[in-house]
């Protein structure tokens, strides 16, 4: 497993830290989740994985629905499990929930604001109708609503209680290009504003778009964890490819072709494309080549920095 630092989080008084400590989860012969460990803090994560690697499994013990097979899931070293203290401070929503298409937004929170038995479920739902940004559609029927309005008025719903986490399985589902827009900016103002915000997807460029930092969950097993360019870079044996422009690309294409850490380059109209099987001893190395033949390197740019890269890399490993 890759494990990375994440980088620090914005500070605020009331964080919390949602952690798992060797969980595992099994359905009759079926091993959903496998031995995973994570320690989530404030901010935007992104759990990533393909259909079936154990996403919706892993977030229903987080959020305290399912028991793990085997080892714990904590918050604030709590565990989740039967611990009502600790539903109180987390929201979950899931993928595949129906909500009442003949209530309204407002009616809908309202119902799980009295739920909670918050004290004052009235002042509770219309602030979290707010958040999300519905107030202006807050009365009409939930069955008027677009698929991103119905998501955002779920996601009310389980902000209703002022939760420190929030645990979203799928958000963007079948939302078109705007809407997905409105809720990643959402996402991010929640994790801005403190709080430890875990969405999952099956989509790269999803996570790669709201969260540089992720989880990525394989066949039930964390396979890497931390900022996913870091990631991408420590992975040492896969080819790396760069985009390189310099005073004299023929010349730095023949240096380079002698170093033992380049596997191709390819000299094009507009610069050198330059493969190396080592992320690490090529950066290092090529300003000292480049500087042995007089020559000035103007652009270096890492190819095949998506997420999309480094997940078909573990995916394949
Ligand atoms: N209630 C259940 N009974 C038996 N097997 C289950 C059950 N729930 C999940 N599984 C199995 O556990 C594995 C992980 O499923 P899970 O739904 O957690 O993955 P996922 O990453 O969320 O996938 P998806 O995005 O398709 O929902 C799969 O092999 C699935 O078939």
């Amino acid at each position: 497993m890759t494990t990375i630092s994440n980088p620090a989080p914005p500070t605020t008084t009331n964080s919390s830290t949602l952690a798992l400590a060797g969980v595992s989860r099994w359905y009759g012969n079926v091993v959903a989740v496998n031995d995973v460990s994570m320690s989530l803090g404030p901010g935007v994560t992104g759990l990533l994985g393909p259909n079936g690697a154990g996403k919706t499994t892993l977030l229903h013990m987080m959020a305290g629905f399912l028991a793990p097979s085997r080892g714990a899931v904590t918050l604030d070293g709590q565990p989740t499990w039967r611990s009502p203290a600790v539903y109180r401070r987390l929201g979950l929503v899931s993928e595949r929930e129906a909500v009442h298409s003949f209530l309204t937004a407002y009616e809908f929170v309202l119902a799980t604001a009295k739920l909670h038995k918050l004290p004052d479920p009235q002042a509770a739902a219309r602030r979290a109708v707010d958040l999300v940004e519905l107030a202006d559609a807050q009365d009409r029927r939930i069955g008027t609503y677009s698929k991103g309005m119905r998501q955002r008025a779920r996601v009310a719903a389980a902000l209703v209680h002022d939760p420190q986490v929030l645990l979203l399985d799928e958000p963007f589902n079948g939302m078109d290009p705007r809407q997905r827009l409105h809720m990643m900016e959402l996402l991010h103002s929640l994790g801005d504003a403190g709080r430890t915000i875990l969405f999952s997807s099956h989509i790269l460029e999803e996570v790669e778009q709201v969260s540089g930092t992720v989880q990525v969950m394989v066949a039930g097993r964390l396979a890497a964890s931390g900022d996913y360019r870091t990631i991408r870079r420590l992975m040492t044996n896969r080819p790396h490819v760069f985009a390189i422009r310099s005073t004299d690309d023929r010349s730095l294409a023949v240096a380079l072709m002698a170093e033992p850490s380049v596997t191709g380059v390819e000299l094009g109209r507009t610069g050198l494309t330059v493969r190396a099987g080592d992320y690490g001893a090529f950066t290092r190395m090529l300003p000292k080549v480049a500087l042995a033949r007089g020559v000035r390197v103007h652009q270096l740019l890492p190819e095949d920095e998506s997420l999309e890269s480094v997940f078909s890399y573990l995916v394949e490993a």
